[in-house]
């Protein structure tokens, strides 16, 4: 609504500066005596024409005067419209002259007056033809005009080409202005038929016929015509509150002052949907991915299957041998068990048990060494109670596990057909069901687990998932990678899915400075983004793309595709050690506030201690995974319970997005197969650059008040000029209007206090300006150089 209000102001200053309100009224009640003596004139001149026609040429004398209501006004004039104009049509300006005064006299807004004038013309010219056609011995009926019309035309055409042109330019006047087609008129039938009594649908055409425009755009429409044709259409969405004011204030318009007001708002909003409309009919939905249209989708024969195409093997031996086992372990505790069932998994069998009635829970859970022991058995995990089910799980690692690999994940139905914004195909789970979330919604990642358990696999394994999912277009990923060696494959990439700084060579970040320049670069954007959420009036990434699509946002006020933006950080521990609170805080930003804009963080660490995972960050990253980890201790610091370190590596992990855990088996995707991706991908034509994130500057250059001349921003001057024009001495402001970050916006304020320009810093109040015009400013700006 802002937006709108914002919209209208100018027009209403416009119209302002034109005519004041006085001279309006003035204007407005002279139109509308003219229009009154005019139609007077009108009348009386079909009943004293005759009577007046000699004095025509008599004007001047006073002693003789006409018949004429008006007088020899009246008789000149209609002399004129009716006899050498448009014959009967010419009623249509006192009507026109009539309502133009009325306009001007409420104070209406006159741009819906134009389409009332051209109809008013067209119909003024065909009223004329046709009466000019038919009544071709009543000159008063078609009027000269109309007479020489249709002699030029019969001339040409011939009378039957004349009556069809008159036909058709009906045609034109019932589709065009009254909006009627065949279904509307049975439609309205019908209708009448049901009401029996009711209004009828000429009282409603009344107003339509006002109302409409020229151009065929979509007026305010009489909800009583109601066709399936193109135009009516549009109608059919459900009006905005406020939109549904727009038809009786429309109509009631020329009685009621107090609507008046009201009409100009929803006008407008009406205006944008119209636009945006007829910009989807002319050119399509906005298509992100029309710039690399030609882009190829990886394809599955990129990835190896590992030679798990054959799918679990059951050992029947073993399960019969573990099941044993468990049994007769839990017998020696005088334990028994009413019933035991096994699911295989790719890593572990979970065997299912139910106890005999009366056996405490706690028993069975301090019994896992001594289970763990009779099974001679690693990473035996006992889930007591199974949440949901009743039952208690063991799970025991099975002795030829499976490798998941990427492939059979990417190709399972249930991550082809997911509809999710960021799918992601981490693995499969112990029931050997493929197991797909989405990052939107988790909405940030926390990963850890000790050297060698599986940590860059399953990066690698977010990563494919998307270069799989999404067009270039739809996602980009910075990547942190302080060991160097990771991620450097995504290099190949760079041009098609990497965002990194303006003026940075390399896409793929790996020294600590740059990575904090990053993290505040995504923090800016991130404001940028919420302003652009803001000004499009919605609350996600995708309810703003969706308006995007749809053209309802125009890219000349700052609106563009946003990207979904996927921060990627492999190590994280190296650089909370190393930068401490320069990164901590910035993350903890992104992860609180940028679940909404489309930006989602994935960190991962193999020191899952305190100080690396501190409380901050816990809070902030709900969705956690968990491999195998040494100690309980490092476990309870990454999930809050223990658990992790029972796993047993390769990829076995515990996965949390808040509440229960789920083990799965990571989708095994090798370096060589990544290298395939981002070969085939980096082969294809991409963007001229990497995607660009905003300029950072570091806060550090410079921070005191004592700015020389030399030393003011690039942008001073822009910046000065924007708050002596608004008056207003603020950051933001400059931020808004200039598109910079928060810390360099804040740091041309402080010049600006230096300089005089502003006062200084007032709290949560603005800051005064102390130049009061842009003349001023150029003049003082010109007399500090000198
Ligand atoms: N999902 C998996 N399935 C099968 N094997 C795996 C899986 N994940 C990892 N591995 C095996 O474990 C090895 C180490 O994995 P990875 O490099 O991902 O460990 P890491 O945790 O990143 O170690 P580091 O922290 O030292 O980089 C891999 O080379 C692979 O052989």
């Amino acid at each position: 609504m802002a937006k709108k209000k914002r919209k209208t102001t100018p027009t209403q200053k416009r119209a302002h500066k034109g005519l004041s309100r006085q001279n309006k009224v003035i204007l407005g009640s002279l139109l509308i005596l003219l229009s009154l003596a005019l139609f007077f004139s009108f009348v009386s001149f079909y009943f004293t024409w005759q009577d007046d026609q000699s004095l025509l040429t008599e004007f001047a004398d006073r002693n003789r005067s006409a018949r004429n209501l008006l007088n020899k006004f009246g008789a000149g004039v209609s002399h004129f419209f009716m006899y050498r104009g448009f014959g009967l049509a010419s009623f249509a300006f006192p009507i026109l002259l009539g309502l133009t005064g009325l306009y001007l006299f409420l104070g209406m807004p006159l741009r819906g007056l134009v389409g009332k004038w051209v109809w008013g013309l067209v119909l003024l010219i065909w009223t004329s033809v046709t009466l000019g056609f038919f009544g071709a011995a009543q000159p008063l009926l078609g009027g000269l005009v109309g007479y020489e019309i249709n002699d030029f035309l019969q001339d040409y055409t011939g009378k039957i080409g004349v009556f069809l042109l008159v036909l058709f330019g009906l045609t034109i006047i019932l589709v065009r202005l009254f909006k009627l087609t065949p279904e509307g008129v049975t439609g309205n039938l019908k209708r009448l038929k049901d009401k029996l009594g009711g209004p009828t649908p000429a009282t409603a055409a009344v107003p339509e016929s006002i109302t409409d425009l020229p151009s065929g755009s979509d007026p305010d429409e009489d909800p009583e015509f109601e066709s399936p044709d193109p135009y009516t259409h549009k109608k059919d969405i459900p009006p905005l509150e406020g939109e549904q004011e727009t038809v009786p204030a429309e109509v009631a318009a020329p009685e009621e002052e107090l609507q008046i007001e009201v009409s100009s708002g929803p006008e407008e909003s009406e205006e944008t949907e119209l636009l945006a409309r007829k910009l989807v009919e002319d050119f399509g939905e906005f298509d992100p991915t029309l710039e690399l249209s030609n882009y190829k989708f990886p394809h599955l024969d990129l990835l190896d299957s590992h030679g798990a195409g054959g799918g679990i093997t059951i050992n029947q031996e073993e399960l019969e041998e573990n099941k044993n086992k468990i049994v007769d372990t839990l017998r020696n505790y005088k334990i028994g068990i009413a019933q035991i069932k096994a699911t295989i998994g790719p890593t572990v069998t979970l065997y299912e048990i139910v106890p005999d009635a009366g056996i405490r829970i706690s028993k069975i859970k301090n019994l896992e060494d001594d289970i763990a022991l009779s099974l001679a058995a690693l990473g035996i995990r006992i889930i007591a109670p199974i949440p949901g089910k009743g039952t208690i799980g063991i799970e025991v690692p099975n002795k030829n596990p499976t490798v998941v690999s990427m492939r059979t994940v990417i190709a399972s139905k249930k991550f082809q057909n997911a509809e999710m914004q960021l799918p992601i195909a981490f693995g499969k789970t112990i029931s050997n069901e493929t197991f797909v979330v989405d990052l939107a919604k988790m909405p940030h990642l926390l990963m850890a687990g000790a050297t060698g358990q599986g940590k860059s696999v399953g990066l690698n394994a977010i990563l494919t998932s998307l270069l799989y999912k999404k067009h270039p277009a739809e996602v980009k990923f910075v990547l942190v990678d302080p060991k160097k060696v990771e991620l450097t494959l995504y290099n190949k990439i760079e041009r098609h899915f990497l965002a990194k700084l303006p003026n940075s060579e390399d896409a793929i970040i790996t020294d600590n400075t740059k990575v904090i320049h990053t993290l505040n670069s995504l923090c800016i954007e991130m404001d940028h983004r919420y302003e652009l959420l803001k000004a499009a009036l919605v609350r996600n990434i995708k309810e703003y793309n969706v308006k995007f699509r749809a053209r309802k946002l125009n890219p000349n006020d700052g609106h563009r595709y946003l990207p979904y933006i996927v921060l990627v950080i492999d190590e994280f521990a190296d650089l909370i050690m190393s930068a401490g609170k320069e990164v901590e805080t910035p993350i903890a930003r992104l992860a609180q506030l940028a679940r909404a804009i489309g930006i989602h963080l994935v960190i991962a660490t193999q020191r899952p201690s305190v100080n690396v995972i501190t409380g901050l960050i816990k809070a902030n990253f709900p969705a956690r995974i968990a491999f195998r980890v040494t100690s309980k201790i490092d476990s309870r610091t990454i999930l809050d319970t223990q658990g992790a370190d029972q796993l047993i590596g390769r990829g076995d992990m515990l996965f949390t997005q808040g509440n229960e855990l789920i083990r799965l088996q990571c989708a095994f995707v090798d370096t060589p197969e990544v290298a395939k991706i981002t070969e085939y991908i980096g082969s294809q034509r991409g963007y001229p650059d990497a995607h660009l994130l905003p300029e950072y500057e570091d806060e550090d250059s410079g921070t005191g008040i004592d700015y020389s001349i030399e030393e003011r921003d690039a942008m001073f001057r822009e910046a000065a000029e924007v708050i002596v024009a608004a008056q207003q001495g603020s950051a933001s402001l400059i931020q808004r209007k200039l598109k910079l970050g928060y810390n360099r916006a804040g740091r041309i304020i402080d010049q600006l206090e230096a300089a005089g320009i502003v006062g200084p810093f007032e709290g949560s109040k603005a800051r005064q300006v102390m130049i009061p015009d842009l003349t001023t400013l150029h003049e003082f700006l010109k007399n500090e150089t000198q």
